[in-house]
């Protein structure tokens, strides 16, 4: 409904002759529902009638057959706003745009002016007394609708008006002003009683409940205005005297149905199937090897089970009864479709594919070689570890004479490209007359331009094709016998890489090529599509999906034929743009269940992403002053918990005493043994001649630089821990890594600091705790770091060293139940502040160990 501006009328005696809108007595009012319509403000008009009782004030002016609603507005309303008039006037025309806490207070300050007769009157003094007696048992229903009040215009209208009654403006405080509100609003409930005679606590329950119950305006723009204007009019007639409440009658106002929640499931997937219901393996799920397959010859035979035992692999792991099968050949018409693997670290997803694959390469002619698998990781320490399980597997299938050796190579940048090329591939001659002519004639044609081009090579070349075109051009130069052309072959069936060294050879090795290819593994998936190193997913899969050479990926079983891809990570991304790169076909996913996932409704589970080892302990200790951090971490190293080794069985009956507070509680504080007190000085780091008793430690820095600089502070503030102590970092040369983690498996080296570089996929089967010294910059980081503990169902802890910053993040995000399973909240753990106040004397040794820290990148410089 809309209506249109009505001028004030200038004839006083109009307003008289209106109708008064609702009788003063409150029963009488008729329980109509007030229609809502919008209005225009009516501004009042700018005469000096201040005084006039007549004077027409702000209001609604409604049309439409809205004379009833008119007649309904209490008449007391009109009159109190007549009186008010100067006090709305000054107050609208002086401060238009004031906030409304100005405007409270400046109306509040105008009406104390005005009206101290009226708040003064000796009759409201005397009701004021009797309300107060009532008001005791009123209090609890005043203060209810009180809070009702306070979330409607309305209820601001009654507000202002209790403020201004107030005597002393000057006074504040919150109770003072509660006080005064109860007194103001016992005056205005005192005039009701003198007026009709009810009982005055009834009627002021029936003034709060009608205020409750009335409409929300409208929305609209001229409404909004209208409501301003209005209320701020409603609130200067109101400092006059009692709050003025339009009253509906006692019925409720119908109102819209509240809108029901909907609580039904859709009765679609927006995921696809094989993503929304994935394949789920519970943590017990182990078997034997010779389980799968449905038939020995198409599975893993007894007698592979048994050399499988002998390299340690006694059962097959959850995550290997779960994926083993789907790569293994079966009598399934469906052409085989990719696998996608979910599951923690250290869960055994190496195996669950190697050993599939090696058996399915095996049973390939003996007498060619070809490129059959590539498997892709991030990290050359990686490829290396995929290599030796590799070599497990092809050892275990090459016993039965009848099958071939699987060979196996690793591209990842740690030897030349030329010598890794030389070890790819071998060229050969082959008789091929026909071929033979055709490069005649081709070189035939080149001679001439190659007049031009050839000091090109001198020149050098600076695009990849034109490095492409001088290796076809040393090709084209290589004599061959008459008849006889160049051709490549593959010199193994396995090639282990990372993924730039992937691309380097596709562009730059001749003769590499992926047409035989029929395995395509991707492990620690998320890293490698999310970061799509030198752009290899889109150099790659291109050339697996076109078949150059029919027939060549070919399996003498029809549906195993065509390219495998198998995709695995502990924090496997569900991102569709992300494996999309990946052109997957027919596409499973296989999730490994945390270990609280079998007590818990699947629905709760599925939310969190990533699953941590079952044994996998964390805790957490807060570091209160982040520039004394390096004296945490010793004063940890140095502590029961990381000098008994994880998963100790003495452990809780060794140390009892010092345990006792640390429990599976995660909001219990317990102690960090000081270097001072009397605990640590009984367990001191062990002596060399000890060193098997060490505990073994991974700490994770967050950068090159910083690893390298809190390696060498461990070292210049424990002399004792110097021997045991290495770096693992990008920057590190390879052969000097390889070293460090061999040393480290084999219990020479007990501390390893470490970049990110190691914070995936490594295997350190001896690892005791891992310490977090600074915060990881993601989970899925989080759960890889502290994932090299606890692995292969082994037990492990882990740390985090968290400074104030970044205590919000870790708990909410990193501890809390809403991305990871964990089987154990983590705990907490604190320094005391009198052991804090040992670090005092340690001070002075740290400032001398920084100074020489210093001193010493100062000397590198300068020698660099
Ligand atoms: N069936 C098995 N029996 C005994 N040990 C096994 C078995 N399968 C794997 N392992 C061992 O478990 C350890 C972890 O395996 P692996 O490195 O494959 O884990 P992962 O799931 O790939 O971990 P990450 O996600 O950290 O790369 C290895 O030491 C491996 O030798």
């Amino acid at each position: 409904m809309y209506s249109r501006y009505i001028p004030p009328p200038k004839d006083d005696s109009n307003l008289l002759n209106t109708e008064p809108i609702v009788s003063s007595h409150l029963p009488q009012v008729p329980p109509k529902p007030q229609p809502t319509a919008y209005a225009r403000y009516v501004p009042p008009p700018k005469s000096s009638q201040s005084t006039s009782p007549h004077v027409p004030t702000p209001q609604h002016v409604r049309f439409d057959g809205d004379e009833d609603a008119i007649k309904e507005e209490p008449p007391a309303k009109r009159v109190k706003l007549v009186q008010n008039e100067a006090a709305v006037q000054t107050s609208e025309q002086e401060k238009p745009t004031k906030s409304k806490k100005k405007k409270r207070k400046s109306v509040q300050s105008d009406v104390l002016v005005d009206d101290t007769a009226a708040v003064s009157s000796s009759r409201d003094e005397e009701i004021k007394v009797q309300t107060e007696d009532q008001e005791d048992t009123a209090n609890g229903l005043e203060n209810t609708d009180m809070q009702q009040e306070s979330n409607s215009p309305t209820s601001q209208v009654a507000e202002l008006s209790l403020l201004t009654e107030e005597p002393k403006p000057e006074e504040s405080g919150k109770r003072r002003d509660k006080k005064k509100k109860k007194k103001t609003k016992d005056n205005g409930e005192s005039s009701g009683q003198v007026e009709d005679n009810t009982p005055l606590r009834h009627k002021a329950i029936f003034e709060k409940k009608a205020k409750s119950m009335q409409k929300a305006p409208e929305p609209g723009q001229e409404d909004i205005v209208m409501d301003d204007v209005a209320l701020k009019a409603g609130d200067d007639a109101s400092l006059q005297k009692a709050p003025e409440i339009e009253l509906h009658g006692l019925e409720p106002i119908p109102q819209p149905d509240p809108v029901a929640l909907d609580t039904s499931t859709p009765s679609y997937e927006t995921l696809p199937p094989w993503l929304a219901a994935p394949i789920r393996i519970s943590q017990g799920a182990s078997a034997p090897f010779t389980d799968f397959g449905l038939t020995p010859d198409l599975g893993i035979t007894p007698e592979i089970a048994e050399r499988l035992t002998s390299k340690g692999y006694k059962q097959a792991f959850a995550i290997q009864t779960g994926v083993i099968p789907l790569l293994l050949p079966n009598n399934c018409k469906k052409t085989q479709g990719d696998v996608l693997v979910s599951a923690a670290t250290g869960s055994g997803k190496t195996l669950a594919y190697t050993l599939p694959m090696i058996r399915d390469i095996s049973q390939s002619s003996r007498h060619t070689t070809r490129l059959r698998a590539l498997i892709v990781v991030p990290t050359r320490e990686l490829v290396r570890q995929v290599q030796q399980v590799c070599d497990d597997c092809v050892g275990i299938f090459a016993l039965d004479g009848a099958k071939r050796r699987p060979r196996i190579a690793m591209a990842m940048g740690s030897q030349s490209f030329e010598h890794e090329q030389t070890s790819l591939i071998e060229r050969e001659e082959t008789y091929d007359p026909q071929m033979y002519q055709q490069r005649v004639k081709r070189l035939a044609r080149l001679s001439g331009l190659d007049q031009d081009t050839d000091g090109d090579e001198d020149s050098g070349y600076n695009t990849e094709d034109e490095e492409r075109n001088a290796i076809r051009r040393r090709e084209d130069k290589l004599q061959t016998l008459p008849d006889h052309v160049i051709a490549y072959k593959s010199k193994v069936d396995i090639l282990i890489c990372t993924p730039g060294r992937l691309v380097e050879h596709i562009k730059f090795t001749p003769g590499f090529c992926l047409d035989f290819v029929r395995w395509l593994v991707v492990d620690e998936a998320d890293k490698l599509l999310g970061q799509n190193f030198q752009q290899w997913l889109d150099v790659v899969i291109p050339r697996l999906q076109i078949d150059e050479r029919i027939g060549a990926r070919n399996h003498k079983q029809s549906n195993l034929s065509g390219v495998r891809k198998v995709i695995l990570s502990a924090t496997m991304t569900r991102d569709l743009d992300q494996l999309e790169g990946l052109k997957l076909r027919r596409p499973r996913l296989v999730v490994l269940e945390g270990t609280k996932a079998q007590d818990q409704g699947k629905n709760d589970v599925s939310q969190q992403e990533h699953a941590l080892p079952g044994l996998l302990e964390e805790a957490a200790l807060k570091v209160s002053d982040a520039n004394l951090k390096p004296l945490f971490l010793i004063d940890l190293l140095r502590s029961h918990y990381v000098l008994d080794k994880a998963g100790d069985a003495n452990r809780n009956t060794l140390d009892d005493d010092e345990t006792s507070s640390s429990g599976s509680d995660s909001e219990m504080d317990s102690d960090v043994e000081s270097p001072g007190s009397k605990k640590s000085a009984a367990k001191p780091f062990k002596t060399p001649s000890k060193v098997q008793d060490m505990p073994t430690v991974l700490i994770f820095a967050k950068s090159n630089e910083t690893t390298l600089r809190l390696s060498r502070l461990l070292s210049l503030l424990e002399p004792t821990l110097e021997p045991f102590i290495n770096t693992l970092t990008s920057t590190t040369p390879y052969t000097t890594r390889r070293d460090t983690l061999r040393s480290f498996n084999t219990g020479k080296l007990r501390i390893i600091v470490a970049s990110d570089l190691v914070a995936r996929g490594i295997d350190l089967p001896s690892l005791d705790h891992v310490i977090n010294y600074d915060m990881p910059s993601s989970i899925a980081s989080y759960v890889h770091r502290v994932g090299r503990t606890a692995r292969a169902g082994n037990t492990g802890k882990a740390w985090t060293l968290f400074t104030n910053p970044e205590a919000r993040w870790f708990w909410n995000e990193v501890a809390s139940e809403k991305v990871i399973q964990r089987s154990k909240p983590v705990e907490r753990v604190r320094v005391t502040e009198e052991k804090e106040d040992a670090f005092d004397d340690k001070v002075a040794a740290y400032e001398a160990a920084l100074e020489k820290l210093g001193q010493e990148a100062g000397e590198a410089r300068h020698k660099g």
